[in-house]
This record gives C-alpha cells, structure tokens and sequence, in this order.
C-alpha cells in the first residue's frame, strides 16, 4: 500500500506524513486553494523530505511558464494534473518536463468511467477522485467521496490511485471495495483547512496498510 498526503502547508505535517512511511506527499499551487504553497515555499518543505518520498506538484491547468516557475524553484518528482487538461496535454507536458505525469480523473457515476481508460493511455499513473459538483469551491480536496464500487472489478492500464473524502475511517473499507494499492488524503487528516493533523496522518497510513 502507497500512501500519499496531498496539500502540505508547513514543516508538522511534512515530517508527520514523512514519519508515517507516506510514499507520496503533495503540494498544491492553486490560488484559491487553501492549502496553496508559493514556489519558494514548497522548496522548504521539500527540502525536509527524507531521500526517497515523491514530492508531487499539483497545478490545475497550468500553462509552462507557471510550471517552469515551480519546478526551478522546488526539487519535484512527480507532476499531477488536476484540471481539465486532455491526453494530448498530459503528453506534451511529459515530453516537455521529463517527469512522470499523475492524471486526476473526476468519478460521480458510470459516465465518467471512459475517461479514465482514456487518460491512461498518456499519463504515468492515475489520481481517481470525487468529481466536484457544480458550484463545488474547489477542482478538489472538498472531502467528498463518490460510490466506491463503480471501481470494482476494473483495471487500468497504468497504476492508479484512489482520492476523495478518504479518512482514517473510512479507508479501510474504500480498500476492500475498490481493491486500491495506493490511496490519497487531504482534507480528511486536517485539524482545519490546510493544516494537517498528525495524529490523524499517523491514523490514516495505519488503517490503509492494515487493508492492504
Ligand atoms: O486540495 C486542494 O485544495 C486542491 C485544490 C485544487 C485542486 C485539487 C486539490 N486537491 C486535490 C487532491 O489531490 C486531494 O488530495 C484529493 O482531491 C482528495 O481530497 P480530499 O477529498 O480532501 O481528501
């Protein structure tokens, strides 16, 4: 089981995430977020990652030049795509930067199945998350979760990851439904937007190895 903290803010929930065996921790550069980072400051944060931890920027639809900004500032392994960038950009975007490219597909029913199988074709890995409702104040990171079982059964072509209103509580079960090898968390191990809690880290990285 991979685990993957997304929206770091500050040094405590770095090291938690860190000190909980995480495989993945995130950064979110996205204005209205808040859980938003500036270049300089994810360096920071990214300079206490002990060797081996996947630092992932998460930008939603980002032109190069805000790319280029991030990844001369901050030493980041891998990039995932929140937005809605098409196959044809998660290629360019490979080819351009070099780094594995993580494609966030939206899940609210069996219509948006297909996207996934698209995606797969061009990106390294997948992000399958909660599709936002209309009016949602985020692209993600709302802690809504959608019916896991949609997922049962199905395979992709490249590895992916299950999100969207995991918890320490609920994780274990989101396992068993969908089969998940990897899963990610925000909001659910928060004590408040944008900060982390590490009890709750601790809790969450726990109850997903124990359903592995
Ligand atoms: O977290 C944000 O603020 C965010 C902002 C804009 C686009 C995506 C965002 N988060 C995406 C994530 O990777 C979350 O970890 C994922 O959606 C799950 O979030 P949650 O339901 O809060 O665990």
């Amino acid at each position: 089981m991979r685990v993957k903290i997304c929206g770091l803010t500050e040094p405590e929930g770095l090291r938690a995430a860190a000190g909980a065996g995480a495989a993945y921790v995130g950064f979110v550069f996205f204005a209205r977020s808040p859980r938003n980072v500036a270049p300089a400051e994810a360096a920071r944060l990214a300079a206490l990652a002990p060797a081996g931890l996947c630092k992932v920027a998460l930008t939603v639809d980002a032109d190069d030049a805000a790319l280029e900004a991030i990844l001369e500032a901050a030493p980041i392994d891998m990039l995932q795509l929140h937005g809605a960038e098409t196959p044809e950009r998660v290629a360019q975007l490979r080819e351009r930067f070099g780094l594995p490219v993580m494609k966030a597909v939206g899940v609210a029913d069996e219509g948006d199945l297909p996207a996934i199988a698209e995606h797969a074709r061009a990106a390294d890995q997948l992000l399958i998350d909660a599709r936002p409702p209309r009016g949602a104040a985020l692209p993600g990171g709302n802690g809504l979760s959608f019916d896991w079982r949609l997922l049962q059964g199905r395979r992709w072509a490249v590895p992916w990851m299950l999100a969207g209103g995991l918890t320490p509580e609920n994780v274990a079960e989101a396992v068993r439904l969908t089969g998940a090898r990897q899963v990610d968390v925000s909001s659910g191990v928060e004590r408040a937007p944008g900060i982390k809690d590490p009890a709750r880290i601790a809790a969450f990285v726990r109850a997903a190895a124990a359903a592995a």
